[in-house]
């Protein structure tokens, strides 16, 4: 179990049966009040449910607290360093420029303070008991909380939903654990800029810190037992990915694990690692782990209530997020959802539709993802390598990103788009964006998946000169002009 990780696990109190006191009763209680769980409780609520969210730390969950927001937040400040670099380059000048860490940081809690007191404001007015305490389940439909002023209730829900997350786990490499080193929750709590940042697993969390605190001033070091970054994506992505990090000065080591670490994060610390075949030591200030997110279900008190979980610990629920046991649903990273805050959001939608006699489902979801670096880097539906798996026929659009009038203009010309298209129906069937905007582009080309129109309907499109967006017109066309637009 990690003990360093201030997301602390849920605690296993001494209490074990259900105790004599009755159980207050509710339509729906909810452990966790992350995305998923949330929307649910502010969504039934104001139907009139009763409703008990049960919470122990954040909040409105990790997204606002810990994870998506408050890195944007961090991402952003970076990016105005990076720009503040580059001033001569768009023909200005200043002196002095310093990165004030407190300052980076205390923008970054005004945005998370503003995003709690937003949440809280919902649950009063949409009618929701928020309980800060512990919940574990005691039996069927039966939630034991300890609220954080150390009183026990017993509440008992027609419906249950555990929305409890994952959380992030320092493994046991020798000295890693007493090293104390940074997980994401405590490098957004940074309040000086790291000498020398070294971040074990070059993933998303792992990448987008790397680029932002490199821009603020680090020394960054990414290590990855990988061959590449980013492995799910095609060759072409993870290349890319890896000249931008070489642009900014992120130095990386794949093929790599730490045998063993001395030092304190944070001080000085010391790693040795194993990189194919030999041994590597390498001194830095502070460690950042990243490797591993394991599910908040351990403490939860699953057994007593029939909910069976996977050997991941991955809470099992079916199409419509109903776990093993009657009236008991799950949403989110808990579910096994994958780790996104987007998709949290639609098992609310799968889970209250369900919950009020729908049939909505999880099943054959498009789940686009964005990774915030700058450029970013935005994808949905297949991409090569997934569709030569699956035997899927496609025929391949690919564009630089330079080719864009707008990327032109702004004169940010990394990267490229690619689309895969069914070459029988024209259909898209997958799209990335390696570029400015990437997240927001991509959601065209979604909206154009969901309606299942084929390509040509964005060659014939209008779209506004010069956006981002507007590159779909020449990636489309490209392999019909394609010598003309290159
Ligand atoms: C650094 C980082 C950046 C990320 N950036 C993005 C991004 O840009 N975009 C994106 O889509 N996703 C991002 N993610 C992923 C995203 O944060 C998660 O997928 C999302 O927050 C999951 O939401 P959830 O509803 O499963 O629960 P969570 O938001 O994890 O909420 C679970 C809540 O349950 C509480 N809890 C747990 N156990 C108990 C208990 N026993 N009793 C009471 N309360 C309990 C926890 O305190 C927590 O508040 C990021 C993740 C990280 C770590
Ligand atoms: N922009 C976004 O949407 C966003 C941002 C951050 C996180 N997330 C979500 O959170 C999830 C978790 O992200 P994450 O970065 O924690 O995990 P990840 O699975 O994305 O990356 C973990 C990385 O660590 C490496 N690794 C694992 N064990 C290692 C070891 N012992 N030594 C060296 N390298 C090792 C893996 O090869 C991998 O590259 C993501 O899958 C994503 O769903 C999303």
């Amino acid at each position: 179990m990690d003990s360093r990780s201030q997301e602390a696990h849920v605690t296993s109190t001494a209490v074990q049966t259900t105790p004599e006191v009755s159980p207050e009763k509710y339509d729906l209680v909810i452990i966790g009040s992350g995305t998923g769980a949330k929307l649910s409780a502010w969504t039934l609520g104001k139907l009139g449910w009763r409703i008990a969210v049960i919470e122990r730390q954040y909040i409105g969950g990790a997204c606002n607290n810990i994870a998506c927001l408050p890195s944007k937040n961090l991402i952003y400040t970076a990016q105005i360093s990076s720009y503040a670099h580059r001033l001569k380059e768009f023909g200005m000048e200043a002196t002095n420029l310093t990165v004030n860490m407190s300052g980076v940081r205390e923008r970054k809690r005004q945005m998370v303070n503003g995003e709690i007191e937003g949440d809280s404001n919902l649950f009063r007015l949409t009618g929701g008991e928020l309980i800060l305490g512990v919940g574990r389940m005691v039996g069927p439909k039966l939630v034991e909380v300890i609220t954080n002023d150390g009183k026990k209730r017993l509440l008992e829900g027609t419906q249950i939903l555990i929305g409890t997350g994952s959380r992030a786990v320092i493994d046991e490499t020798p000295g890693l654990r007493e090293s104390n080193p940074l997980t994401h929750i405590e490098a957004l709590e940074l309040g000086i800029i790291p000498d020398h940042l070294v971040i074990l697993g070059a993933g998303y969390v792992g990448l987008e810190f790397a680029q932002a605190m490199r821009r603020l001033g680090s020394r960054v070091t990414l290590i990855d037992r990988g061959e590449r970054i980013l492995k799910q994506e095609d060759p072409d992505v993870s290349e890319a990915v890896l000249d931008l990090l070489r642009y900014e000065g992120i130095e990386l080591l794949l093929e790599a694990t730490v045998a063993y670490v001395s030092g304190e994060s944070g001080k000085q610390v010391s790693l040795t690692i194993d990189q194919s075949g030999r041994q590597v030591t390498l001194n830095a200030t502070h460690i950042l782990v990243t490797t591993k997110r394991i599910p908040n279900t351990d403490g939860l008190g699953l057994d007593s209530a029939g909910v069976e979980t996977n050997a991941e610990g991955y809470i099992r629920v079916n199409e419509h997020l109903q776990t093993t046991a009657s009236g008991v649903w799950a949403v989110g990273d808990v579910a096994g959802t994958p780790k996104f805050t987007h998709a949290a959001f639609h098992d609310f939608q799968v889970f209250t539709d369900n919950v009020s006699g729908g049939h909505k489902s999880t099943e054959g979801r498009l789940i686009p993802f964005c990774l915030f670096l700058d450029p970013e880097l935005a994808r949905v539906g297949l991409n090569e390598t997934e569709a030569k798996a699956r035997g899927i026929k496609y025929r391949l659009f690919k564009l630089p990103i330079g080719v864009v009038l707008r990327a032109r203009a702004t004169m940010e010309k990394r990267g490229f788009m690619k689309a895969l298209v069914a070459p029988d129906s024209g259909k898209i069937i997958g799209f990335l964006s390696f570029g400015a905007n990437a997240g927001e582009v991509m959601a065209a080309v979604q909206m154009a998946m969901i309606a299942g129109l084929p390509y040509i309907a964005l060659t014939d499109a209008i779209l506004t000169h010069p956006t981002m967006a507007e590159g779909l017109k020449f990636l489309f066309l490209s392999q019909l002009t394609g010598s003309e637009i290159t």
